[in-house]
This record gives C-alpha cells, structure tokens and sequence, in this order.
C-alpha cells in the first residue's frame, strides 16, 4: 500500500519582543499553552524559549526574547534578544507594548521597524490604561508607524486572535517607518550606535505618542509619582528597603519554626504508626524499614523545614509583587549592583535563593 504523504504545513517564525515586564511571556503562554515565568518585575525571561500553535491550517512557531529598551544592548538578555532579531530573521517580529507608557515602548518599535518592515505591534495592557484613562488612536498609530497595530489585554486573553491577522498583515507589509536614513536601514547596530539617531527616535516616539495618545487625566500617575519618591529616593528609598527585607526575613524564618514544629511533631508522631501498619500488612520487616526509616524519614524532615517557610515567603513576596514594589527594589539596587558587573533586577533572584537556603541552615 501506497504510504500517503504528510500534508506539509507552512511554518511562520515569529519574535515577540519587547521592553521588560510589558507581557510577552503572558502572551507567549496564552498563544502557544506553555508555561514560561511571568510576575510582576523586570527580567524573568532571560533566554529564547520557542512554542508552536498551530491556526487555521497554519503553523506558527512563537520565540518569547528577554525584554530590552533597545537594540543598542547594555545587558547580556538585551544581546540575545538584539542578535535573535538580526541574526535568526524571522518571519514577522511582534513587538508587545505597554499601553500605559506607549512613549518610552516606540523607542524600541522604530529601532526594530528601521531592521524590517514585517512588525506588527501589540498594545498591551489595554485594561490598565482603560482604568487610567488613556485613550490610543490605533487608526492614526498605524499610519504613523505604516505597521499593524492591534489592542491586546493578555492577561484575559481579549484581543488574542487578533494577532494571527496581524501576523499576516505584517509579512505583506513593505515599508515601515524610520528616522534614519535608508544607507543604514536594516543594520540595527549602526542605527543605534550612533546617539545621534537614539535622539531622532526618542524624539520621533514622543511625536507619534502626542498625536494618538490622548490621557483624559493627565494626573493619572500622581500617586505612581508619589510612591516613587518615597520608595526610590536616596534618603528613605534604603531604608524601607530594608526594613521590608528584614521583616520578610524574620517573618518567613522566625515565624516558620511555629508551624515547622507543629508539622515535625505530627509527621513524627504518625511514623511508628504507619512503620506498625506495614508490619501489620504483611511487608517484609527489611522492606518497612527501608520504607519507614528511609523514605518517610527523610520526606518528613524535608516538609517540615521547608514546607513553612516557602508557605509564608511566596504569599509575602507576591504581595510586594502586586503592589508593584519589586521594580523599584531592582532600581535602587541597580547602581550597587552594577558595581559587580550585575544588574539591580538579579536582586529579585538573590532574595529568592536566600529565603530558600535560609531555612536549610536554621
Ligand atoms: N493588567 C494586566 N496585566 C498584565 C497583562 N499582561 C500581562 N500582565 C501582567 O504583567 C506582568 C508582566 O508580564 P510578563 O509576561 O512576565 O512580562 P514580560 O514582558 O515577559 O517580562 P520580562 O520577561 O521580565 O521582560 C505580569 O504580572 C502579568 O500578569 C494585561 O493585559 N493586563
Ligand atoms: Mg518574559
């Protein structure tokens, strides 16, 4: 019998890229049923992942970069992201925008349109800026940008499906615009190496932005501003940053031994029981105590130690996280950590490793 071929599938390469902490990852999840990081701070995606989904008939295989300002990188994720642009060419680059600060996000979108035409961009956030007022002209974007542009709320998934005509809409694009001259088109590191063209596209971005973007309150981020200067400023910045640190500290680890005990006593309390049950079962006598004074020992001390802290940590953490501390903890460590050669959002990181190897040593 003739073996019937497999009906080939044509397969559409796609970059989602973007300024950190904008929702690619929320994207990426949403669009391919995978499960990359996501949280409320800069700097979770650190490396390319890559998933498939298949839509109408066609396949589309989405690659989730780090979050970057620009192609002109300062940091090892920005280099990946910047070379997976130039070096791997794909099909269309979805760049995810934060509606609520579309300004500073179309800085990246024109260095990315002055590479390739096939764009599309994604507003992202929409429900965010809906709430704080802020209405977006996609028509006039567009035809500012001459790239599609759709309105996305990922986190809902509204607005999803619009993105696969997008995609189509973009690879048929031709001409996108750009405010450096066309000799150095499609050389991202020439375009942004030269300051003088990182000026003409913050400027450019700042003009797109004033003619779609209408903020019907314009006061809309005082409290934002507000909170900034207290958390971020050089006098009272540090020390509520520390304080927060070590009362999450003496929480998670002082206030873990109550619960750790309790847990210790009734899983130690239930292991004669169950080593006298298996006995009673028939198990063989070497066997239970393989079992017994092996397995449930060791899973019993393990629970016990860690199970308490990781309970307290993670609610406290993500606590922080809504309320949108965490950023701001990453940019007042920023300099301190430069000094090291890192970068302030590793501190997020190191907070994490900490609280785990905490209760290990206690
Ligand atoms: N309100 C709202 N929040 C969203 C939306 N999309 C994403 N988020 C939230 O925004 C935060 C950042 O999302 P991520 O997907 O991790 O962002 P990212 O761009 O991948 O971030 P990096 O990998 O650090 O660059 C998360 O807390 C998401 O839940 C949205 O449409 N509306
Ligand atoms: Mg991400």
């Amino acid at each position: 019998m003739k073996k019937e071929k497999k009906k080939e599938v044509p397969l559409r390469n796609i970059a989602l890229i973007g300024n950190p902490n904008v929702g690619k990852s929320t994207v990426f999840n949403a669009l391919t049923g995978m499960h990359q990081h996501t949280g409320n701070w800069c700097g979770k995606t650190v490396e390319c992942a890559a998933g498939n989904r298949i839509y109408r008939g066609r396949e589309y295989r989405f690659v989730d970069l780090p979050g970057c300002y620009s192609l002109s990188c300062r940091s090892s994720e920005e280099e990946i992201s910047r070379d997976y642009i130039l070096q791997s060419h794909p099909d269309v680059v979805v760049a995810v925008c934060d509606a609520t600060c579309l300004e500073r996000n179309l800085n990246l979108v024109l260095q990315i349109c002055a590479v390739t035409p096939h764009v599309l961009l994604c507003v992202n956030l929409m429900d965010e800026a809906r709430k704080k007022h802020i209405r977006i002209d996609f028509l006039r974007l567009q035809k500012e940008l001459k790239i599609p542009v759709i309105g996305i709320t990922a986190r809902s998934r509204k607005g999803l499906e619009r993105i696969f005509g997008g995609i189509e809409d973009a690879l048929s694009n031709t001409e996108a615009v750009s405010p450096v001259p066309d000799i150095y088109r499609g050389n991202a590191e020439m375009c942004c190496a030269s300051a003088e063209y990182c000026g003409t596209y913050v400027q450019q971005a700042a003009a797109i932005c004033r003619a779609c973007v209408t903020l019907e309150n314009p006061d809309y981020a005082r409290r934002d501003r507000k909170l900034d200067r207290i958390f971020t400023s050089r006098c009272t910045g540090f020390p509520i940053m520390l304080l927060f640190l070590l009362c999450i500290f003496w929480i998670t680890i002082v206030g873990a031994n109550v619960p750790s005990d309790l847990l210790n006593q009734g899983l130690f309390w239930l292991e004669p029981r169950f080593y006298h049950g298996l006995l009673m079962l028939g198990v063989p006598e070497i066997l239970c105590q393989v079992l017994i004074y092996g397995v449930y020992r060791v899973a019993a001390w393990v629970v016990s130690v860690m199970l308490p802290p990781m309970a307290i940590f993670f609610p406290l953490f993500t606590l922080l996280e809504d309320y949108g501390y965490l950023p701001r903890v990453a940019f007042n460590l920023d300099h301190c950590f430069q000094k090291c050669c890192a970068c302030g959002k590793q501190a997020l990181t190191m907070w994490m490793v900490d609280i785990r190897i905490c209760p290990c040593q206690t």
